[in-house]
């Protein structure tokens, strides 16, 4: 439903250097552009929910915006709906985007018009008929459950009735594609729940695509099929959802798991920790397991059948949408070669072991 290919974007600034004479600048064009997106690759097929995650200034807002071309891409295709964006003429790009709704961090409505008039307000730019705009308008109160509120104006509403309104008027065009710049970023966890909710709920009842971008790890783990990371305006890391919380590929992936989870050793152990196994060293794992093998007694055959004490630091279960995730961190206690017995008998059953470091044997 979209494909990004090789997309790249170049900001070139301008400022007080865009008043140097023409030679200086030509000299100094690197110290004023900025790269925001580096080839990006990126397939979203339809029906699915897909998340892009990244930190500040990594290119997130940029990369959605290339999508429905409120920014243009410098080099790339973008294709929505089968449709090449990037060569569209300027009607052409808005009939296109009649099919991609967006909704934003700020919610961005009209403070002078009503709840009913927010949501009608692309089908009046489109020329609709008004008995016609009330057929359209009145099942999408309904659907973002704002029947009670389509004559309040959004002074008197809430943060979640808000984006409820942005979303009931993104849905007013019947988009193929919605697109959802941070949506809950300024919303409490408990609104941000609800409009999650409701965002699965139109993707499952209508069949929408979905690309959200995101800071929250939250939003990626409660509605996102697959997620894309971003750095410095690279895709980094792409994976299904329940993989990237087993097991994320990239540094920048198992910090941001890291910090959700606050599954890290004690700070004490971390300060002790060595990157290569030493004679009297053991090994700190980190684990992680889903599907059966979440209910089997591994722990304790591996001290029956390695001959490895396990020493639990921490261990948490997660829910993943409809998978279950147990994660551990560990201390294998033993003698080398059997701890890495320890640690192969662990993989051979489908846990994904991530060695952290070793440290010192006390005894
Ligand atoms: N219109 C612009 N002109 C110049 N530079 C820009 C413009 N928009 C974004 N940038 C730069 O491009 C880079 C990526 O910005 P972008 O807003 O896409 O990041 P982001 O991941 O969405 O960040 P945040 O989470 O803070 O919103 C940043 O270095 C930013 O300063």
């Amino acid at each position: 439903m979209i494909t990004l290919s090789n997309v790249s974007k170049t900001y070139h600034l301008t400022g007080p250097r865009g008043r140097l004479p023409f030679a200086a600048r030509r000299r100094d064009t690197s110290a004023r552009t900025i790269e925001a997106l580096k080839n990006v690759d990126l397939h979203v097929p339809a029906g699915s929910i897909h998340g892009v995650i990244g930190l500040s200034g990594a290119g997130k807002s940029t990369l959605i915006r290339c999508v429905n071309l409120l920014e243009r891409p410098s080099s790339g295709s973008v294709v929505v709906d089968g449709q090449e964006m990037t060569t569209l003429s300027n009607s052409q790009l808005n009939q296109a985007r009649h099919r991609i709704g967006m909704i934003f961090q700020h919610f961005n409505l009209l403070t002078t018009r009503n709840v009913f008039a927010n949501v009608a307000l692309p089908l009046e730019l489109m020329g609709m008929k008004r008995a016609a705009i009330r057929e359209r308008v009145l099942p999408l109160l309904e659907l973002t459950g704002l029947t009670d509120k389509a004559r309040q104006y959004p002074a008197q509403l809430s943060g979640g009735q808000k984006q409820r309104v942005a979303i009931a008027r993104a849905l007013a065009s019947e988009p193929r594609v919605l697109l959802c710049d941070e949506a809950t970023s300024a919303l409490d966890p408990q609104t941000t729940g609800s409009i999650l909710t409701l965002l699965r709920d139109i993707n499952q009842k209508l069949g929408l695509t979905i690309l959200l971008i995101t800071h929250e790890m939250e939003v990626v783990k409660s509605i996102c099929h697959r997620v894309s990371l971003i750095s410095d305006g690279e895709l980094v890391e792409e994976a299904e959802v329940g993989d990237f919380f087993t097991a994320p590929r990239t540094r920048l992936g198992r910090e941001f798991l890291n910090d959700f989870l606050q599954l890290e050793p004690p700070k004490a152990l971390i300060e002790r920790l060595e990157d290569a196994p030493g004679e009297h060293t053991h090994p700190v794992v980190r684990l992680a397991f889903s599907g059966d093998t979440v209910s089997t007694p591994l722990i304790s055959r591996l001290a029956r059948e390695c001959g490895v004490d396990v020493s639990i630091l921490q261990a948490k279960v997660e829910s993943i949408q409809e998978r279950t995730l147990g994660l551990m961190i560990a201390e294998l206690l033993g003698p080398p070669e059997q701890t890495r017995r320890a640690i192969d008998y662990l993989e051979d059953h489908d846990l994904h072991v991530e060695v952290l470091g070793h440290v010192q044997r006390d005894d």
